[in-house]
Parts: C-alpha cells; sequence; structure tokens
C-alpha cells in the first residue's frame, strides 16, 4: 500500500514527503496548470530532485495521437529521465503507446480509467499502473470500489504484475475505500491527505492530552522536569 502525492507544486511536495510516507508524485496537464505556465521540463526535474531517483515520477503526455504520445515519452525521457512513468489516457490510440511503450522497456502508468474495460485492456496491454478514477467514475453513479475490487481480483487470478494506482480523491474516505477493496496505491491531493489529520475528534483529543498534562505539571514540557 503505497501513498503518491498527485500534484505539481514543488512547496507542497517537499513538506508533505518530509512529514508522510510518500512513495512518489504524479501529475497531469490539469494539475500542472494550477502551477501556471512553468518550466516544465526543470519543473520535473526539481520533482525528480526532491523525491530522489529512487521514488516514482508519474507525467503525462499530452498529444492526442500514437506519434505524438510517443514523441512526448521520448521528451520525457531526454529531459527528465528515463525511470519516469509514462502516463497514458486509455483510448484507442492510448493502448497503442502503452504496448510500444512496454517493448521499448518503458515504465507505464494507463490513466483516465472510468470503468473496468479500460482497465482490462490496459493490464493486457501490458501497463505497470491502471489508475482507476474514484471518485469521477462515483460522480457518475459507477461503484468505484466494485470496479477497483474488480481489477484486483483479475489481476490475482491471473497472476499480472500491474498494480492498481486509484486516483481522483475528494474526500478522505474514499481513498479508504480504494485501499479496502484492493488498490495497491492511492495517488491524493496535498488537500485531502491535510484533511486526515484535520478531524476535529482528532484534534480535540491530542488537545486535551496537551492541556493534563500542562495542568499536572504547570506548564513545564516533558524535557524540562527533573529527572
Ligand atoms: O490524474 C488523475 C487525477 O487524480 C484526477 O483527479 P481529479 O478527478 O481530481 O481531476
Amino acid at each position: 500500500m503505497k501513498y503518491l502525492l498527485d500534484t505539481a507544486n514543488l512547496d507542497e511536495i517537499r513538506e508533505l514527503s518530509e512529514y508522510l510516507p510518500i512513495a512518489g508524485v504524479t501529475s497531469n496537464p490539469t494539475i500542472v496548470k494550477r502551477e501556471g505556465a512553468v518550466p516544465f521540463f526543470a519543473h520535473m526535474r526539481e520533482i525528480r530532485t526532491i523525491i530522489g531517483s529512487l521514488r516514482p515520477l508519474h507525467i503525462q503526455v499530452t498529444a492526442r495521437n500514437y506519434d505524438g504520445m510517443m514523441r512526448d515519452a521520448e521528451a520525457v525521457f531526454r529531459h527528465v529521465d528515463e525511470k519516469v512513468f509514462i502516463k497514458v489516457p486509455v483510448d484507442f490510440a492510448g493502448v497503442k503507446v502503452i504496448k510500444a511503450l512496454k517493448r521499448q522497456g518503458a515504465n507505464v502508468t494507463a490513466t483516465a480509467v472510468y470503468g473496468m474495460d479500460q482497465a482490462f485492456i490496459a493490464l493486457e496491454a501490458g501497463a505497470d499502473c491502471i489508475a482507476p478514477y474514484f471518485n469521477r467514475m462515483e460522480a457518475l453513479g459507477v461503484d468505484a470500489a466494485n470496479v477497483i475490487g474488480s481489477i484486483a481480483g483479475i489481476i490475482n487470478h491471473y497472476g499480472y504484475e500491474t498494480e492498481i494506482l486509484a486516483a481522483s480523491f475528494k474526500q478522505p474516505a474514499q481513498i479508504d475505500r480504494a485501499i479496502l477493496a484492493g488498490a495497491h496505491s492511492v495517488t491524493v491531493s496535498p488537500n485531502i491527505l491535510r484533511e486526515i489529520f484535520a478531524k476535529k475528534v482528532v484534534t480535540d483529543a491530542i488537545q486535551v492530552f496537551a492541556d493534563d498534562w500542562s495542568d499536572l505539571y504547570g506548564g513545564k514540557m516533558l524535557t524540562e522536569l527533573d529527572e
């Protein structure tokens, strides 16, 4: 079970990967757009510097056809590095790209997955990761946990090495459901991750501990007590 950051914000990546067990970083063009028209490859190289070479960095192609997506992938390899997971939307052309990149030995993430049909084809095309869009499926009335559970079942049944990298979360409870359904990893925006720790019951409980300690020892910290 791994948590990735679904953001291109450098400050957030620095802080959250220092505090939380963050396994990598993902983005897509919409996420990059939130940072403004940054120098794209330099920005991605900076993310790589922050997370290091061992944690996966997923970067999405932007072209709409096979040749363009392959050129996008080559540009990412040239300007960032060859370990990047190339995120490829699972449309008709995207499946051809997934197959071709896997023949080259590249790391590939199949994205924009809204159902089992796309996921099963991406599995068979050899994708390393499949990114089902949890919240977007729920918004369509699809049982997202069931989709993830079914993909996980097929992966286990046939022995695929592909991992489910669940994406598109709008509430912490959706992350829980994706993991329980069988997602190997989840990619989550910084604000949703922070929400996990901002629950009032949690902050209240911790404050009571602090208040009780302060009452007991007249405001002295544990390290200020006599031996
Ligand atoms: O790259 C995939 C994103 O996780 C999609 O998230 P979103 O539904 O919040 O745009």
